[in-house]
């Protein structure tokens, strides 16, 4: 089955309907540039209750324009607040990312596994992926000259070529489309914000019952 990633719950209620759905993945924005930031208090508090009652869905932290140690002092945090992040997705390029690796093993909590975001402009192949290499998965989503992620446009698949390293793909990913978006990739799941909200931030319960019955249909 495709995996589900469901990013950008501001809001409590929120957090808890999308976990109903039980996606795979959670994703909480920390980037600066994003309506759906969130702060590291309220932060703790959502995946502290999500996690109490579906203790299966994995938390990803979302990072774009965040430095490499506000990312470590963060996940700090979460852990000492028993809301530790299972990943942390990264949009910035190679040499941050292996920093970023470096340094988490100097910390005294586990390393959370990092998902780096790649944002082709080209068609993409498996050299894409050596450059972050190791990771367990990686996030394909719609490059934006502006902003770093959540925008609700759509991915081109023209783009994606048969790759050996996971992906879920992102960008204006929704109920209608996604289906054929993760067919047309390659992908081995589908991540996304702005599909399921009504507004930046706020989930559609309309939307996710749609996309979730989509997806989950054989
Ligand atoms: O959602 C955001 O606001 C955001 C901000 C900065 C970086 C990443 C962000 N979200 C990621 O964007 C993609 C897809 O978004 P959408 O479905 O097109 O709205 C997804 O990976 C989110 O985690």
């Amino acid at each position: 089955m495709a995996l589900i990633k469901i990013c950008g719950n501001v809001r409590h209620e929120d957090a808890m309907l999308v976990a109903s759905f039980n996606p795979d993945f959670m994703g909480w924005i920390f980037s600066p540039f994003s309506k759906r930031r969130l702060d590291r208090s309220r932060a703790a508090r959502m995946i502290r209750s999500v996690r109490s009652r579906h203790p299966g869905i994995r938390h990803v932290g979302v990072f774009a324009g965040n430095s490499v140690l506000s990312i470590l002092a963060l996940g700090r945090y979460l852990a000492e607040h028993e809301a530790s992040l299972d990943f942390l997705q990264v949009t910035e390029g190679t040499g941050f990312i292996h920093r970023l690796r470096d340094l988490q093993r100097g910390e005294n909590i586990p390393a959370a596994p990092v998902i780096p975001v790649l944002r082709p402009t080209q068609r993409i192949d498996d050299l894409d992926f050596v450059k972050t290499s190791p990771s367990p998965l990686w996030v394909l989503d719609r490059f934006d000259p502006v902003a770093k992620g959540g925008t609700g446009q759509q991915i081109d698949t023209s783009l994606f070529a048969p790759v050996r390293y996971p992906f879920l793909v992102a960008g204006g990913i929704n109920a209608k489309n996604a289906r054929d978006i993760l067919k047309q990739s390659g992908a081995a799941g589908i991540d996304l914000s702005s599909g399921v909200e009504s507004a930046p931030g706020e989930k559609d319960p309309q939307k996710l019952e749609d996309l979730f019955r989509n997806m989950r249909e054989s």
